[in-house]
Parts: structure tokens; sequence; C-alpha cells
């Protein structure tokens, strides 16, 4: 039986705030992972990488009230699965702000992954709050600072960080292959997209 839960902590950073919340939905995260395992439809987007068209090493879902750009590429929402919604009032609960849209990915095992970016796509606004939830494996997320500073963090079943303040200006983060790592991981990351 768990007789402490770990509360809320800001992380202060070089330039930046992370709330780092890793029992946030402990006892719902198995119902939530089985349910949007299954449910969500997950596709296989493409990158482009040296004028070359490649499969993404995740499979993903872009979920929300309009269309995203990111990476150059432009895609269109399916519409709100009933948990995500529910899952999305609670976490805007928690950050105080509302979201309008969610990246669901897909990390089928260790060696799926996501590089080194900001989420600092102009219709985020200047600076975004990014609410970020995993379910499934545990997996390494990485942080660099313009000035070579590193963090790293170990994304836990149920966990919640939120990334706000100047982070996207200065920060890069990225969810490296682990080698190790078996089993699927599912991200959520809850953003406010500015209505064009
Ligand atoms: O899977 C993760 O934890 C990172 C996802 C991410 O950075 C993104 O979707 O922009
Ligand atoms: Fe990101």
């Amino acid at each position: 039986m768990q007789l402490w839960i770990d509360p809320p902590q800001w992380l202060t950073l070089e330039q930046g705030r992370l709330l780092w919340w890793p029992e946030a939905f402990a006892a719902e995260a198995d119902s939530w992972q089985a349910q949007l395992g299954a449910e969500i439809s997950w596709q296989q987007h493409q990158l482009t990488m040296f004028g070359r068209e490649l499969d993404e090493p995740r499979l993903s879902c872009w979920m929300g009230d309009g269309r995203y750009r990111y990476s150059g590429k432009t895609r269109e929402p399916t519409i709100w699965h009933p948990l995500v919604r529910d899952i999305a009032r609670r976490i805007e609960a928690i950050c105080e702000q509302p979201f309008n849209g969610v990246l669901l990915n897909l990390y089928r095992h260790g060696q799926d992954s996501m590089g080194w970016h900001a989420d600092n796509e102009p219709e985020l606004g200047v600076n975004p709050v990014i609410a970020s939830l995993s379910l499934g494996v545990s997996r390494r997320f990485v942080l660099r600072h313009v000035n070579g500073e590193r963090r790293q963090l170990l994304l836990t079943h149920g966990s919640l960080l939120v990334m706000a303040g100047e982070m996207q200006h200065h920060w890069q983060h990225a969810l490296p292959k682990m080698a190790a790592s078996e089993g699927e991981r599912i991200n959520l990351t809850f953003r406010l997209l500015n209505k064009r």
C-alpha cells in the first residue's frame, strides 16, 4: 500500500519552469493506458530529413479544435476522444489554463524516440504551457539549454510534467532511444493554439 503520494513540485531551471508530479494520475494510469492504446487511431507519419521522407520513429495522432503545423507539415485534427477530453479537463484544472489540442505519441518499444526540438511553433504563442502525461514504461526525457547545461527526468507511468515560462526559447528536449526498454509508452502533450 502506498502511504505517501509525492506532491507536485516546481523544478527551477535556468530560464524555464518545470512542474513535475510523478504521482499525478497513478490511480488512473493503468486503465487510461489500456483504453487509449486500443481506441486511438494511431498513425504512422513521415518526416523529411536531408530531402528524404522517412517514417517517424513512433506513431502519433493530433487531436483538437484545429490543424497544427510543425516540422514543416500540417496535421488535420481527429475529433476529441471522450477520455482524452476528460483528461484535458483534469489537467486544465491543475495548470489553471485551457488547452485546445493534444499530440498523442505511441512509442512502441525502446527503439522509438523523439529527437531534439523545442515546442516553439508560432501558433503556440510566446511562452507556451505544455502539459505532458506519460503512461506505460518509463522513458528518459532529456533537456539541454543553449549554454550546454543538461537535465534529465525519468517519465514514469501516470506522471505529469509541465513545461512553462521561457523554456521553449532556451531549452530543447528529446526522448532518446533506450536499448534496454521494452514495452509501450503513450504520451499526451496538451497545448493551447492560437486561433487563426
Ligand atoms: O514523449 C515525450 O515525452 C515528448 C513528446 C514531445 O516532446 C512532443 O510531443 O513535443
Ligand atoms: Fe516537445
